[in-house]
């Protein structure tokens, strides 16, 4: 058998003291099966060879009763422990995972299928139950009742017990056999399951689009297909455990037969054997086997579950870091800690990581995780190892504790030697050391492909340099309290995500603490929302996001706004829409950013003229470098391509 998942090991070792109390509990059974075989046997006998009088037997049936009673309390008890066991494993284990994906950098948390995910921390968590709930309580039995009753009927008649032992083995080999035949198919299917979750959810969100293209069709035949696949795999497991149940029962059912064969011929034959002897073997003989036989069944369970469990684990440990060890602890420490070393700098070196896309939106996905996620006070005296890489210069943390970062003044931002590359031989942004002051409004402008997203999640925190560090007052932004950078800050992307809720609702994620009511509505006036509040029925109690009202492109950027009213932030990232809004949405967009960016540091990804000639400085980003920084006027001299590039948007922008 292959090593277990360590995950499973992890919550074993967690939970010692009950597998204690079923090792004590399957003791007890295997004395009460013996107990209860010898008085039907001696019951039996008494009643019809020896026709003792009914009054005489009233005792033994009376203990027969109590034995039997406590045969099915230690039955009910172990099932309970099972059960209790495979809960708390499930609830450790899926709040690891939860953890896992809310710690995640934004980054990483953007790769992969979202239905798959899902699919492995509902679907493969749940199918872990009965590696708890059978397959422990089982072997523990198996343990214990199989070895006790071989021990007696050897006692009473050891060619019996010979026959027994010899017949035994036939059954752990077929289990081992088909075992693990069962566990690749059992991975298989939860690969198939994974797929056909993915394809199942992309088609539901991009319906729309598969729509407009005339690909629904083929999209419902992919579905289709990976649905045939999930059920093929699930038959072929169930196939196996069938094939698997009727050998089995063959099996014993031929044991039976030859030691009952047995002793009839030495109880008849050779009259060397009592009756109630050979009827107190034969009661035993079944009990011997099905014991073995419920392993069987139960170890064909458990090594499906371990199958489930392989991808949660490989879920957990996707980044390469120990998660497991946080399952462990996870009964401890209930709450969902980020840790320290998940801050950007530091995970998924070299990783060919997604960017993050236009629907994540910092300092508002950042704060909705943050809502479940509090960080342990453990995990914020922690200095994450790595940390300070490329820092020589720089004033260093103390090695316990994390810096808080000044709430109220804009923060200088600086990334030092940065160097960042989605892969080997992908695309690299290489722009060295750029250093923002407090207050100043800086705009990345360059060719399409430049790098200028990729330089805007720099500066955020949500790309971890390869090289290099992003430095905040001029300590590494590891150096501080996990969420304190991103309570500073407000990202606005192209697209913001409006999530499931009302408008109210969704301009609160935005907030550091609670909002009020009178700042969510300040908030949306500021943002420019307030006539579109006020005509709606509901006003800021209005359903939006997936279940409600849906939202314009300019009213979702005025939503994304009224979250960076609310919070106030030192540092503004600005992702400029591409396409063209409205003259009147602009101006509104507009002066709602030049509010919020008067007392706030500034970095915007600029596609407008107006926007780069307002700027205190402009980066001119060419193929992942930086081939120019200075002001407008001062590029234009100095900058060829830029002076082209401003001569090309000018026709277009008008500005
Ligand atoms: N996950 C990724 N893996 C590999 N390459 C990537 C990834 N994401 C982006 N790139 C590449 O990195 C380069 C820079 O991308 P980026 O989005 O930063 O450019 P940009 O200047 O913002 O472009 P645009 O103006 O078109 O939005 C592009 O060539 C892009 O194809």
């Amino acid at each position: 058998m292959k090593r277990k998942p360590r995950l499973w090991s992890a919550q074993l070792a967690a939970a010692r003291p009950s597998l204690l109390l079923l090792g004590l509990l399957a003791l007890v059974l295997g004395a009460a099966i013996v107990g209860q075989s010898a008085l039907i046997a001696a019951i039996v006998d008494q009643a019809f060879l020896e026709r003792a009088q009914p009054a005489a037997l009233l005792a033994p049936l009376g203990t027969l009763l109590a034995v039997i009673a406590v045969r099915v309390l230690c039955l009910y008890g172990s099932g309970r422990i099972g059960l209790t066991l495979a809960a708390r494993a499930k609830t450790a284990i899926r709040q690891a995972a939860i953890r896992k994906l809310a710690r995640d950098p934004m980054a990483a948390s953007l790769r992969g299928e979202t239905g798959a995910k899902v699919s492995v921390v509902m679907d493969a968590v749940d199918e872990g139950d009965s590696y708890y709930s059978q397959y422990i309580p089982r072997m523990l039995e198996t343990a214990f009742v199989p070895p006790l009753l071989l021990i007696v009927v050897f006692a009473v008649h050891w060619p019996s017990g010979l026959i027994m032992l010899l017949t035994a083995p036939f059954i752990p080999i077929f289990m081992i056999l088909v075992g693990l035949r069962t566990k690749r198919k059992s991975e298989e299917k939860f690969e198939e399951l994974a797929a056909f979750s993915g394809a199942f959810l992309g088609a539901l969100q991009g319906l729309t689009t598969l729509k407009l293209y005339g690909k629904a069709e083929r999209q419902e035949q992919e579905i289709e297909r990976s649905s045939n696949g999930f059920r093929e795999a699930t038959m072929s497991i169930l196939r196996i455990a069938f094939t698997n149940t009727l050998m089995m029962e063959l099996v014993v059912m031929l044991s039976i037969g030859v030691v009952a064969l047995e002793l009839a011929f030495r109880m008849l034959i050779q009259q060397s054997v009592s009756f109630e002897a050979a009827f107190f073997i034969l009661l035993l003989a079944p009990e011997f086997y099905s014991a073995i036989k419920n392993l069987g069944t139960a170890f064909h369970s458990g090594r499906t579950s371990l199958g489930a469990l392989k991808k949660v684990e490989e879920l957990l440990e996707a980044d390469g870091r120990g998660a497991v060890e946080s399952v462990a602890s996870s009964r401890r420490d209930a709450a969902m800690a980020p840790r320290p070393d998940d801050t950007a700098q530091g995970a998924n070196r070299g990783a060919a990581v997604e960017p993050v896309q236009d629907s994540a939106e910092l300092g508002t996905a950042a704060n909705a995780v943050s809502a479940v996620a509090a960080p342990s006070a453990a995990d914020k005296l922690t200095v994450p190892q790595g940390a300070n890489r490329g820092a020589d210069a720089v004033a260093k943390p103390s090695a316990s504790r994390k810096l808080t970062l000044p709430q109220d003044a804009p923060p200088t931002l600086e990334l030092y030697e940065a160097r960042y590359a989605y892969g080997p031989g992908a695309f690299a942004l290489d722009v060295g050391t750029v250093r923002i002051a407090p207050g100043e409004h800086v705009a990345i402008v360059g060719p399409s492909g430049a790098g200028k997203t990729t330089l805007l999640h720099l500066f955020a925190g949500l790309l971890p340099p390869d090289r290099g560090e992003l430095r905040i007052d001029g300590h590494p932004l590891v150096a501080y309290e996990a969420d304190a950078w991103y309570r500073r800050i407000s990202y606005i992307t192209q697209h913001p995500y409006v999530f499931t809720g009302t408008i109210a609702d969704n301009i609160a994620i935005g907030a550091r603490g609670e909002a009020s009511r009178a700042a969510i509505r300040r908030a949306a006036e500021a943002a420019g929302l307030g006539t579109l509040v006020d005509e709606l029925p509901q006003g800021l109690d209005t359903a939006v996001g997936e279940s409600g009202r849906g939202l314009s492109g300019g009213e979702r950027q005025r939503l994304a706004l009224a979250r960076a009213f609310v919070n106030r932030p030192g540092v503004l990232l600005f992702d400029e829409p591409t396409a063209s809004l409205d003259l009147h949405t602009e101006q509104v967009l507009q002066r709602a950013i030049a509010e919020l960016s008067a007392r706030a540091t500034m970095i915007t990804v600029a596609h407008r003229l107006h926007t780069i000639r307002a700027a205190d400085r402009i980066l001119y980003l060419e193929e992942g470098r930086l081939a120019g920084s200075g002001r407008h006027e001062e590029l234009l001299r100095t900058l060829p391509s830029y002076a082209e590039m401003v001569r090309l948007q000018a026709g277009g922008d008008g500005a």
